[in-house]
């Protein structure tokens, strides 16, 4: 196939191709995902220090709780050398004897430098679970251009620092203080792999790590630089290459620079890593840290349990956007307010259907619809499952089709109109959106419904009304029909006989010059008990029209003489 696109103006020139790694015998590929990684939000650190305004410490401590309550057990909570706000909110929580529950670790980030790692340390005081996470970056642009040092002299930073957090933690914090220790070579997405692994070992080597002695290593994409398939190789390479494995935590941190920090985060699971470092909606730095939200429920939706609880999405969302004062995109994954919606034709009648043959399923098998494996097409969650409900499920446009006008009148209307029925209301519907644009609301739809079909309250309109009184004698298989109803605003007695009601009707409406074939006949229950309607929809050839009609009443032969009623006076309109 010819390929007519021309080469940009663009300077290409000036980037460079980012290294594959020699891993030919990678095994990550054939990998599962199978339980949850441990997770660690650092939406009150990343994300924090990634606002424009960062937030007060009303707004930390509604981000502390929120994510305490949705299940988090390591929370990075600020980076208290960087001034008071951070120290005093640490502090806050560590004195508050509620704010911190017993199996959850607070987690502290600081630079490599010695006044920087006492203040930090000295926050954590009296604190029952706490990490201290220190980073110094090692890509050779930083060593070059920001430390002005050699590769030895980035892995001394490293070496001393790890020694600092060490000495302050056993002189400031208590034997009440559970002490963990996390590094971080930033930058390592642009660090030569052996390198990445020399720094780590050298950390190792002074920190100890062993049994009941764990270390993270967190290998940041601090700007993520390759596909995440590449990430994933490098992410094996060092598991494969790290001494100690068995005492290392292996740790993920991407951003979203090139849009794939989701991907990158989920291929490096399958390569080993344990754990992942994300924020909220993916808020932090530049295009943001990788999405937690999504991660946890991609496992959700794939039957693995992300051990956090999104089945209030809205109101983890509320709370974050007071956090952050910004608002979730509507497209957002899982969350945004159009991600469970369909407009167009196609995805409306699959949805229907996907809904009534969960129904269906269910039903044969004896059980409730949610005891049953989800598979609705185009749904890849049950918006249920995260406290939404199917309002917005099928919203309705130019774009439409009869899939989702019948499901809207299904699901709000209980009313199941056939398939030729739907047809000839789409058009109906069709006629509108092409005339008006926009969207057209369920309310929109159930007045045109009623308007169209069924006598409308508030603008009756039709020949002929049919009233209360009716009654039907059966004799040797012969039906006669007396009904009362108002014709042409004149109150008539109309009768008729036939092999049945319908027909003895039909019967009856040639005393008033209608003359009607029935084509095809459906009816269903709305409702269960003693109250319930019942829906009649009637095919009809009417001179030379062919149209449907409706009725609904308690009483089923009511509801079907309201049905020819129904296509009588459209066919009279
Ligand atoms: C990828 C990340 O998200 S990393 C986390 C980044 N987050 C933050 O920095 C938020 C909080 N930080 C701050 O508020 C400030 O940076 C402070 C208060 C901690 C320090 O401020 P300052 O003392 O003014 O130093 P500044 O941050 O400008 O750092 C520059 C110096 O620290 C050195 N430095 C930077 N990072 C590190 C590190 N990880 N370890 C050791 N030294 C470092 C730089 O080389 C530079 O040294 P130089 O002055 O000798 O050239
Ligand atoms: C401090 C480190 C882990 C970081 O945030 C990054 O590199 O992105
Ligand atoms: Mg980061």
């Amino acid at each position: 196939m010819a390929n007519r696109q021309q080469p940009s103006p663009m300077p290409i020139h000036k980037y460079g191709r980012y290294e594959q790694v020699d891993l030919p015998d990678r095994t990550w590929p054939e990998k599962r995902i199978t339980t949850a990684p441990r997770w660690l939000s650092t939406d009150l650190r990343d994300g924090n220090q990634a606002l424009i305004d960062p937030m007060s410490p009303a707004r930390k401590r509604a981000m502390f709780d929120l994510l305490v309550k949705m299940g988090y057990k390591e929370i990075e909570v600020g980076f208290p050398a960087s001034g008071q706000t951070d120290f005093d909110f640490v502090r806050s929580i560590i004195e508050d004897p509620d704010a911190i529950p017993e199996d959850v670790t607070i987690s502290v980030l600081t630079q490599a430098r010695e006044d920087l790692i006492e203040r930090t340390v000295e926050s954590l005081k009296g604190a029952h679970r706490a990490t201290v996470h220190l980073y110094n970056a090692t890509a050779p642009v930083f060593r070059r251009v920001v430390f002005r040092g050699s590769r030895d002299d980035i892995k001394q930073i490293a070496v001393d620092g790890t020694r600092l957090v060490v000495e302050y933690a056993e002189k400031l914090l208590g034997p009440e203080t559970h002490f963990g220790y996390q590094y971080s070579p930033e930058i390592f997405t642009d660090t030569e792999l052996d390198f990445a692994l020399e720094v780590c070992e050298a950390v190792m080597d002074v920190y100890q790590p062993g049994p009941g002695r764990e270390i993270i290593l967190n290998l940041p994409a601090t700007v993520e630089r390759s596909t995440p398939s590449t990430h994933a190789d490098r992410f094996e390479w060092m598991g494969r290459h790290l001494s100690r494995r068995e005492h290392v935590c292996l740790s993920i941190h991407p951003h979203n620079d090139r849009g794939t920090a989701v991907a990158a985060a989920e291929l490096s699971l399958m390569a080993g890593a344990d754990r992942v470092e994300g924020c909220l909606f993916g808020q932090g730095e530049r295009t943001g840290n990788v999405d937690l939200v999504t991660l946890g429920m991609n496992l959700f939706s794939q039957g693995v349990d992300p051990q956090i609880d999104f089945s209030d999405i809205d109101e983890i969302r509320r709370t974050w956007e007071y956090c952050n004062q910004m608002d979730v995109h509507p497209r957002h994954p899982y969350v945004g307010d159009l991600v469970y919606t369909s407009f167009s034709g196609s995805h409306q009648d699959a949805i229907k259907k996907g809904f009534d043959a969960m129904e269906a399923d269910a039903k044969a098998q004896g059980v409730t619809v949610d005891d049953i494996e989800w598979a609705v097409p185009y749904l890849p969650i049950d918006p249920k499952d995260v406290g939404r409900s199917y309002e917005a499920v099928i919203r309705v446009n130019s774009q439409s089709g009869k899939g989702g006008i019948a499901y809207v009148l299904k699901n709000d209307h209980k009313l199941d109109l056939p398939r030729r029925m739907q047809i000839e209301f789409s058009k109906i519907i069709q006629a509108k959106t092409d005339a008006e644009g926009g969207e057209v609301t369920p309310a929109d739809i159930w007045s045109v419904f009623q308007d169209e079909y069924l006598p409308n309250p508030g603008n009756p309109w039709g020949r002929i009304q049919v009233k209360n009184g009716q009654s039907t004698t059966d004799r040797d298989g012969v039906d006669t029909l007396t009904v009362e109803a108002a014709v042409d605003g004149v109150d008539t007695v109309l009768t008729g006989s036939g092999n049945g009601p319908i027909s003895a009707f039909f019967d009856a409406l040639q005393s008033i010059g209608v003359d009607v074939r029935l084509l095809d006949y459906q009816e269903h229950t709305m409702s269960e008990g003693a109250s319930a309607q019942a829906a009649s929809y009637i095919e009809c050839a009417i001179g030379d029209k062919v149209l449907w009609g409706i009725g609904i009443d308690a009483n089923t032969t009511r509801a079907s003489l309201k049905a020819v009623v129904s296509a009588v006076n459209r066919a009279a309109r």
